[in-house]
């Protein structure tokens, strides 16, 4: 598995400002968006493109549009889901499934609850969005979900990542022989005695949309 922890001031300046305890949620969904664009223009370099002309108002001439099947991207629900508008604003063709999970905060295992995606995803590459890389759990249960359904590249666009998470994907992904790609913003210190990314931004999900009950 490939790391890329994009080292952009912009980047660094926005995660500070999500990182903070007093950014708003309003504020803390509009970061998120602006982030998710800036770090899936480096995730998408890879992004498969086929030849395709173009008549301008002077000539005809080749350009390039997004190879079919179309890339899927896929927000790990809830937290991920604030990272779809942005990068769909980058990738407006691309199709989208949803994977819904929720950790256990207890036993820190991932529990499935919604899982939209479809059957067959032979040929199609993946672009996973989920804000934080803790343990790995979430985000390795979902590259599992697309691996077993023939996704033949994946690419992992996360905000925050823990080593400990980024550990767990290589072990998963690595032996698996797919293509895989780790983008993040932020790699931090490490995970605290209950599973939380130190110095981290607290809960992604209840910071954008509230306390979960
Ligand atoms: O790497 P892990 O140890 O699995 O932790 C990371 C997961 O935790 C958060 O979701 P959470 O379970 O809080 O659900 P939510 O998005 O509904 O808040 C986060 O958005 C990841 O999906
Ligand atoms: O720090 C963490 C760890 C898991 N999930 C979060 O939202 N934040
Ligand atoms: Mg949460």
């Amino acid at each position: 598995m490939e790391l890329r922890v994009i080292e952009h001031p912009l980047v660094t300046a926005k995660i500070t400002l999500l990182r903070d305890e007093n950014t708003s949620s309003a504020t803390f969904r509009q970061l998120v968006e602006e982030l998710v664009t800036l770090l899936a223009y480096e995730a998408t370099r890879e992004v498969r493109v086929e030849p395709v002309q173009v008549k301008t108002p002077v000539t005809v001439t080749t350009g390039v549009e997004l190879t079919r099947p179309r890339p899927l991207v896929v927000p790990i629900l809830r937290a991920g889901l604030g990272m779809l508008e942005g990068m769909m604003r980058l990738m407006p063709t691309a199709e989208v499934g949803f994977v819904g999970m929720v950790r256990d905060e207890e036993t820190l295992q991932p529990f499935t609850y919604a899982e939209r995606l479809p059957k067959d995803l032979s040929g199609r590459q993946c672009y996973v969005l989920d804000p934080m890389l803790a343990t790995g759990g979430s985000l390795g249960g979902t590259v599992q979900f697309l691996v077993d359904r023939g996704a033949d590249h994946i690419t992992c666009i996360c905000l925050i990542a823990a080593p400990e998470g980024v550990e767990r994907m290589r072990e998963l992904v690595d032996p698996i022989g797919v293509p895989c790609t780790l983008v993040c913003a932020a790699l931090d210190e490490r995970l605290n005695e209950v599973g939380y990314i130190v110095p981290g931004l607290g809960d992604a999900g209840d910071r954008l949309y509230g306390l979960a009950q």
